[in-house]
């Protein structure tokens, strides 16, 4: 992976996201869209409507993660923790993350959650998410990843990634993001700081989905910490 971490991390500081753009080839997101419909690999799947997250379906990947995707989680998250940790420092939070994603998943099952959290995401016309948290036990990682594997504007119309940022005594602010078919998007999963004039306060990060006018959307989650069901 090229990436220039220590630009992705000011980007997460400032902002509470950072978008990374080509980090999946055509052929992957091809191939990965095509697995969803396969029989075996997957441990859950949600009919969002039936739990009113919104409209469309996931599936849960079970273990072992098909190699693309563990390589991914394995290899970005070491780039994450310095950002996560520094953000409880600043809000005087006690947590402080491991180095490697096999400790924190170490932690995860001490606090029973065992259970595989990466997921692919599937919208068609009409299909939205609620704003939500992707909190799955006590044990959390404060930053997700997203790939998108249809391409906004050919595949889909609509269906925009939505982030909110509510802080103290404000309502809350929305950022609508767009990215391109294989980028990759990171953000914040549950609260990040934000300065203010008296040192730096918790904004609270919410996320989801808008309405997808036409077509298809898909999408892989990938959230590090593990779930307890
Ligand atoms: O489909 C999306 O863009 C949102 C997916 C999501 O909620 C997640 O990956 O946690
Ligand atoms: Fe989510």
């Amino acid at each position: 992976m090229n990436t220039d971490w220590p630009a992705v991390a000011r980007q997460l500081h400032e902002k509470g996201y950072a978008s990374l753009p080509h980090l999946l080839s055509d052929a992957l997101c091809e191939s990965l869209k095509q697995g969803y419909a396969a029989p075996h690999g997957y441990r859950k799947t949600v009919v969002m409507e039936r739990h009113r997250f919104g409209l469309g379906e996931y599936k849960y990947f079970h273990y072992p993660l098909p190699a693309a995707l563990q390589t991914v989680r394995e290899e970005v998250y070491p780039h994450l923790v310095p950002v996560a940790n520094a953000w409880m420092e600043v809000l005087h939070l006690p947590d402080r993350f491991p180095a490697s994603l096999d400790a924190l998943l170490e932690q995860c099952r001490a606090h029973d959650q065992h259970k595989a959290t990466p997921l692919i995401l599937k919208y068609g016309a009409g299909g939205f998410n609620t704003l939500h948290q992707d909190l799955y036990g006590e044990v959390y990682f404060p930053l997700q990843l997203v790939f998108f594997l249809s391409a906004a504007g050919s595949d889909y119309t609509g269906g925009e990634f939505v982030l909110t940022q509510q802080t103290p005594r404000a309502q809350s602010k929305a950022i609508v993001l767009t990215p391109d078919k294989g980028d990759m998007l990171i953000f914040t999963t549950n609260f990040r700081p934000v300065k203010g004039s008296k040192g730096y306060y918790r904004a609270s990060m919410r996320h989801g989905v808008s309405e997808v006018h036409r077509g298809e959307r898909y999408t892989l989650g990938v959230i590090f910490h593990d779930a307890v069901s």
